[in-house]
């Protein structure tokens, strides 16, 4: 899609949502007339937008528009990442940090990408386990290395603001591929991010 025709896409799905939340809003006994609530139809609309961005995105041209040929073979691990995703259950937020390894086979790429890609998966309706493997399977087939691990530890506002209303419970998923299905490496990989997950 041209650039033109995705901003006119963007504009009507904003005009559509927009209308949804009105009707939302006034369901729910509010008054979409208030001064406060004005605009909050189209803001929502375009919060959401933002929030499902990552259906527009391709991860995998992201990570093939920076890899490099490099003969490096030890483990590279990027932790931390921050997450915000929306679970696909109830449209609440769940938020966490993943963590991130692969093991080359030839070609590394661009730090910041893998990053990236954890957006474009996170910014749509999920589920934390198919969140887990969107990106490990991402990284497995566009860089081809030798391993890759994804760990995700998650809080979900599902089960903090209603429900079972749990405010300490982080949920873990993990997924590994090539040599971290070895013992050894896997280990590797979860003592050089313990420190992470025991904060
Ligand atoms: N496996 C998994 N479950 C999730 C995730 N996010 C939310 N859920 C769960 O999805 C389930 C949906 O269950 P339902 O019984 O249909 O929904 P509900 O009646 O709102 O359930 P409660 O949350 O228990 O009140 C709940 O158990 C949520 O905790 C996720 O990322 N992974
Ligand atoms: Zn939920």
């Amino acid at each position: 899609m041209s650039y033109k025709k995705f901003e006119e896409y963007n504009i009507k799905v904003t005009k559509e949502v927009k209308h949804g939340y009105q009707e939302i809003i006034k369901t729910l006994g509010e008054d979409i007339h208030r001064e406060g609530l004005l605009k909050t139809p189209e803001r929502a609309a375009k919060a959401m937008q933002f929030l499902t961005s990552g259906y527009h995105l391709d991860a995998d041209e992201i990570l093939k528009s920076a890899m490099f040929k490099e003969s490096y073979n030890d483990m590279v691990i990027v932790k931390d990442i921050e997450i915000y995703s929306l679970c696909e259950h109830h449209m609440l937020p769940f938020y966490g940090k993943a963590h991130i390894a692969y093991i080359p086979d030839g070609q590394i790429v661009g730090l910041s990408k893998i990053p990236r890609i954890v957006d474009v998966f996170a910014r749509r309706l999920q589920v934390q386990e198919r969140l887990t493997h969107d990106i490990l399977e991402c990284l497995n087939r566009t860089l081809k290395p030798q391993g890759v691990a994804v760990v995700i530890e998650a809080s979900h506002m599902c089960m903090m603001m209603r429900g079972v209303q749990k405010q300490n419970s982080v949920t873990t998923t993990s997924g590994f591929r090539g040599q971290f299905m070895k013992n050894e490496t896997r280990n590797e990989f979860l003592k050089l991010i313990s420190s992470d997950l025991s904060r």
